[in-house]
């Protein structure tokens, strides 16, 4: 058996229509990281979870409360079959991939054309572990350990790039130089100054400065 060589995106789904078909826990774990990326979520199911129902009751989400049925999947961008069912999530398969909706299944990773990592985040910064459907119980679990090595210094530090980052890009048109400007940036030790509390942002002024002090260089 052969697995499929999947590739890592990252997709900004703010605003896309998603559905999501079934209401059970692994629905709920697919919503909470949809809505984290501001989706426009249906979920079509006979019952929801109790944390479902709520984001339901707080607007949040649009709930179906029924089965799924043929054309369900009109207009969505993104598909999830997370039912107990084989054949509704076979069905919820076919329908998606005539209409080439990407679609995700949750009960035989392979049947679908895009399968979910475990995660964590630092701000801006993502870190996913995915074993490619082999093992999801060790991607999580490598997650969790990368967790305790990436502490929220990370975040401040991302922040800190990011930041300088948008100044030479405003400020240096010319594209050798911001190269070596980012890789300047990118070789200060600003991990060690968070990590020992020396660390202060940068201010407008000390951005421009350093920029014009290196960009010569
Ligand atoms: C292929 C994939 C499709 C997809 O869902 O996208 C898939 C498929 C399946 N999972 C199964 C079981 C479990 N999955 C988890 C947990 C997670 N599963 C996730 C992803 C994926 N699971 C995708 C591959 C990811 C990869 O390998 O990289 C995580 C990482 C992220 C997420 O859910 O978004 C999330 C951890 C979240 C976190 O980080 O905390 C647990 C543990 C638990 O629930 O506590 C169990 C029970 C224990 C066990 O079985 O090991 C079964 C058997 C079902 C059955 O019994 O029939 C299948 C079916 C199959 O094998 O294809
Ligand atoms: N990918 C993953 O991480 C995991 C996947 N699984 C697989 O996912 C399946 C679902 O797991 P859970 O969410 O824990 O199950 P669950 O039993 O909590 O939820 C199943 C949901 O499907 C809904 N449903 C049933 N028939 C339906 C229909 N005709 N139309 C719409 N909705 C319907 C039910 O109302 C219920 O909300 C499991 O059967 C298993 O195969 C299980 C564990 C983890």
């Amino acid at each position: 058996m052969t697995m499929p060589q999947y590739i890592p995106i990252m997709l900004n789904c703010e605003g896309w229509r998603i559905v999501i078909v079934g209401g059970g826990r692994v629905a709920e774990r697919k919503v909470s990281s949809l809505l984290e990326g501001k989706a426009e979520i249906v979920v079509i199911s006979y019952k929801l979870t109790p944390w479902l129902k709520s984001r339901h009751t707080e607007g949040v989400i649009s709930w179906f409360e029924r089965g799924y049925i043929e054309g369900d999947l009109e207009g969505a961008r993104l598909v999830f079959a997370t039912t107990d069912q084989v054949a509704v999530n076979e069905a919820v398969i076919m329908e998606a991939t005539a209409l080439r909706i990407p679609v995700n299944h949750a009960g035989d990773g392979e049947r679908g054309s895009f399968i979910t990592p475990s995660m964590i985040r630092r701000g801006k910064l993502i870190i996913a572990v995915s074993t490619s459907g082999a093992g999801p119980r060790i991607a999580r679990s490598l997650c969790h350990e990368i967790d305790k090595q990436y502490g929220d210094e990370y975040e401040t530090y991302i922040d800190f790039i990011s930041n300088v980052r948008a100044f030479i890009k405003e400020l240096v048109p010319d594209g050798s130089q911001r190269q070596s400007l980012f890789k300047l940036l990118a070789e200060m030790d600003i991990l060690t100054e968070i990590r020992e509390g020396n660390f202060l942002p940068w201010s407008e002024e000390e951005i421009t400065s350093w920029i014009s002090e290196y960009r010569e260089v």
